[in-house]
């Protein structure tokens, strides 16, 4: 029988239907991905770039950051491309020659030269900022102090950079900008603040404290649930939208170099014919000093003995429990006027939380060894007694590359690291493993420079900056692929329901 026309031609019609939509559709995902594509299209990359001098007292570092401009506001974006060791000792050891302190820069600026691009030098800033040896040069002679600094401003002057100045910083702002440096490189500030804070699990990870073992000072911050008793110790952050309450001290002299020079001090009244006995150096080991050099500290003014030979001839003895009780002895812990101190009469609340340690903590624990995973109190003690019961020349057989400078250091910094911490600060056997020690944090060199320039570019808001759940590219895409199923539902219902046009013609 044969097939009524009609039907055959719906049949037709439906085939023109499916063909029309087998059209469409290759041409609506055509349109997806060109719209995808065009979207997102990587965008010329645009990165800022800022200087920071770190003038220190045992030498000064030139740091370069980068960061992509538009994200500017965003937790951890800013990294650390470059650092150049400037040659020679630190900014204050020209107080009588303050042109050289300039001059010293040079080279390292003219690499930052190389590294920044021409175009964007002019709007690259820089800053300097000097830290414990010029505030103890300002202490001895406030105008050799002036002139060091103007050396060394204008040298930084002399090139095409936005150069934003030069000062020394105080103990507090070091502590303060180093905190902020190791918890904006961890991620601490946006997890405390982001939006996962409200997934089910979310447990804060809170913040890390910071401690910085320099030269000539060493500064302790932590974030703490405790009253602050004294003003001067205080810190108060609002960041990303959260309030944060900070402890913070910085010792002025209780560096690893000026801590030496203290336990030398200490020690002339036992030297006989110039000779002093020195257990934290290793045995055998020997270091002519001038007591004029000596005592041209600040930190030593008060322990001056007259009667002083004008040369000292330090002899080693490597005996790590004498270097801990004449290292001890630096150190008040009879006086304190608040609920607790650490030492001095200094007021510290309880310690609380993790704790990143920096500079000389890392090189010293770093050359022991002693950085990875979780090593007991003891574990430690055992190891820098080792260490300071080693003759000399066994030491600079086993590391004939290091420095002598820094290698005849080592026992003396390693007892010093240790009674500062459980001495001074309180650490103890428990508590030891919430010490983390760090030389660099992603590639980011844990110090306070980092922490000053976000800070001086106003790089961290106090707010939590709007951040919509989804990204443009992402909202772009989805609006298109929506579109384009919203006009084919459209077609397919428009085809399928009106009266088939071909029906019209008149075959009915
Ligand atoms: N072992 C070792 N010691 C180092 C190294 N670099 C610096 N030091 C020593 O470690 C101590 C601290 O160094 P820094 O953190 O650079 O101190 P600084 O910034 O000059 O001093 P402050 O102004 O007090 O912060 C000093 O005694 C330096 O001589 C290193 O690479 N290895
Ligand atoms: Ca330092």
């Amino acid at each position: 029988m044969d097939e009524p026309k009609a039907a055959k031609q719906k049949r037709t019609c439906n085939k023109k239907v499916i063909f029309l939509l087998g059209a469409l559709f290759p041409l609506g995902v055509i349109a997806l991905v060109t719209i995808a594509v065009v979207q997102n299209k990587p965008l010329p990359k645009n990165i800022k770039y800022g200087i920071v001098l770190d003038a220190g007292s045992s030498h000064t570092s030139v740091y370069i950051y980068e960061w992509p401009s538009e994200k500017e506001n965003d937790t951890g974006v800013v990294q650390q491309i470059n650092d150049c060791k400037v040659e020679g000792n630190g900014i204050s050891s020209y107080g009588h020659e303050p042109t050289k302190a300039g001059l010293s820069l040079q080279k390292c600026m003219n690499k930052a030269r190389q590294v920044i691009p021409e175009m964007q030098q002019k709007e690259t800033p820089v800053y300097l900022g000097a830290t414990a040896g010029m505030r103890l040069l300002r202490l001895n002679n406030a105008t050799m102090a002036e002139e060091v600094l103007s050396s060394v401003e204008n040298m930084l002057r002399s090139f095409p950079f936005d150069f934003q100045g030069a000062r020394i910083i105080t103990g507090q702002e070091e502590g303060a900008y180093g905190w902020i440096t190791i918890n904006y490189l961890l991620g601490n500030f946006i997890q405390d603040s982001g939006w996962f804070k409200y997934m089910p699990n979310f447990k804060p990870t809170g913040t890390s404290g910071a401690l910085d073992l320099g030269g000539a000072s060493t500064q302790i911050t932590f974030e703490s649930k405790k009253e602050i008793e004294s003003q001067e110790n205080s810190l108060h952050f609002r960041l990303y939208g959260k309030s944060y309450d900070v402890y913070t001290h910085s010792f002025l002299c209780y560096g690893k170099d000026q801590a030496l020079r203290l336990q030398i001090a200490n020690s002339v009244p036992t030297a006989t014919d110039s000779i002093l006995m020195d257990p934290c150096f290793n045995s055998g080991y020997r270091r002519n000093t001038s007591t004029s050099d000596l005592y041209s500290s600040p930190c030593i003014s008060n322990l001056r003995i007259s009667t002083a030979p004008s040369f000292l001839d330090v002899k080693g003895t490597g005996n790590y429990q004498l270097c801990k009780r004449n290292v001890e002895a630096i150190f008040d812990r009879t006086r304190c006027t608040y609920s607790h101190c650490s030492f001095n009469g200094i007021f510290q609340p309880t310690l609380d939380g993790t704790f990143g340690a920096f500079s000389a903590y890392y090189f010293v624990m770093d050359f022991l060894k002693l950085t990875k995973g979780e090593i007991s109190l003891d574990k430690v003690k055992e190891t820098v007694e080792r260490h300071c019961s080693k003759p000399w020349d066994e030491v600079k057989k086993e590391f004939p590359k290091i420095k002598e400078k820094y290698l005849s250091e080592y026992c003396f910094s390693g007892t010093y690291i240790l009674t500062l911490l459980e001495f001074g600060y309180g650490f103890n056997s428990e508590n030891w493993n919430d010490i983390r020690f760090l030389g660099k944090i992603k590639d980011s060199d844990a110090g306070w420079t980092l922490g000053y320039m976000l800070n001086l570019t106003n790089m961290i808001p106090a707010e939590l900056p709007y951040s919509p759940p989804l990204s443009h590219a992402t909202y772009t895409g989805l609006m298109a692929a929506f579109s384009i199923l919203l006009v084919c539902i459209i077609l397919i219902c428009w085809l399928t329901f009106r009266k088939p046009k071909c029906l019209h013609k008149g075959i009915i």
